[in-house]
């Protein structure tokens, strides 16, 4: 199709756009009018296939910050009008299925960057309060420490490994090395520039593991990634160890994790965004741990900061898409950045 009929064809549809999650400031869509696109007044928040399946109808454009799944079924229902699914954030693997998009000739885009400041801010909160224990002593609990060798450290004497050095892991990584902490990492790729800025060293992620008193996973949860973090690296911790997963769940195997923490080899786990709550692991996990497992409603990027920034980069993939059929954050097969 070529791209002045696309864009005349969106006009003349007076498509809606869907918008799901929440708090989201629907005045930053406005400016989408002009691409004939009828704006809704809230978001939604669907919780099944075909309450998302009704939101999609008619819908020219999809912007993803909910929890919902497009799965190739949904996608597949919209196909006649969808053009562009907007995911809010960088982490669209499970909520997005993109190969299902492209087959169906939907560009799905991402918004790389606009959450990193908020991710950082609650992973460094979750390690701070991981290390400190600061969640056991509210309520004016005085700890009365049996020995010094109960006593917390200072992140300066704390070795941190940080699974993933893109640009979430590398902001991580810049915070606590103003915290004088030793900071190593894993990467698929290495990134020599950023190891001579920071003064970080490169591992295998055994090794990393095998150096790690708090270990960071920032990952994307994809084929390659889906339960790297298992019994091998696991055991591999130092005694004690604080774990923290404010990527996304399934990069840990809650089976060794289940092992890991029942072992003690892990003291503390964090995550933000659980397993699915109906597996008995899930609840295993939950009912075995108390407060050594703290849980986060995927909460990462929920700042007004990161939101407005995710929203207008949206709204600008949404554009390109229905004026050109391309986007520079676009991705699957339509590239970009992921
Ligand atoms: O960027 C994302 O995908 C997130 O989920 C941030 O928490």
């Amino acid at each position: 199709m070529a791209v002045r009929d696309f864009v005349g064809e969106t006009a003349a549809m007076d498509g809606t756009i869907l918008v799901t999650g929440a708090g989201i400031d629907m005045s930053l869509l406005e400016s989408l009018r002009e691409h004939g696109l009828r704006i809704p007044d809230r978001p939604i928040q669907p919780l099944t296939e075909e309450e998302l399946i009704r939101g999609l109808r008619g819908a020219v454009a999809y912007v993803h910050g909910g929890e919902e799944r497009a799965t190739a079924g949904v996608l597949a229902s919209a196909r006649e009008t969808l053009k562009v699914v907007a995911f809010l954030g960088v982490g669209y693997e499970n909520f997005v299925d993109v190969a299902a998009a492209d087959g169906l000739g939907i560009v799905v885009t991402s918004t790389p960057g606009a959450a990193t400041d908020s991710v950082t801010e609650l992973t460094i909160g979750q390690i701070i309060n991981a290390n400190r224990h600061i969640g056991q002593f509210l309520g004016d609990r005085y700890p009365g420490w049996r020995s010094p060798e109960e006593l917390p450290h200072e992140l300066r004497s704390r070795r941190v490994g940080i699974v993933g050095l893109g640009a979430n892991g590398t902001r991580i990584a810049e915070v606590l090395r103003a915290f004088h902490t030793d900071v190593a990492y894993f990467s698929r790729t290495r990134k020599p520039d950023v190891e001579e800025r920071l003064g970080l060293s490169y591992l295998p992620l055994p090794e990393l593991a095998g150096r790690s008193d708090i270990l960071v996973v920032m990952v994307p949860c994809t084929a390659e990634t889906r339960f790297m973090i298992d019994v091998d690296v696991l055991k591999r911790l130092r005694p004690g160890a604080v774990l923290i997963n404010t990527a996304r769940p399934a990069v840990v195997d809650p089976h060794a994790l289940h092992e890991a923490m029942s072992a003690e080899r892990v003291g503390m786990a964090v995550f933000d965004g659980f397993y699915d709550r109906n597996s008995e692991i899930a609840a295993k996990l939950l009912s075995d741990f108390g407060d050594r497992l703290l849980v986060t409603g995927h909460i990462a990027s929920h700042t007004r900061e990161a939101m407005d920034r995710m929203v207008s980069q949206a709204v600008g993939s949404i554009k390109n898409v229905l004026s050109t059929g391309a986007d520079e954050y676009a991705v699957g097969k339509h590239g970009g950045i992921s």
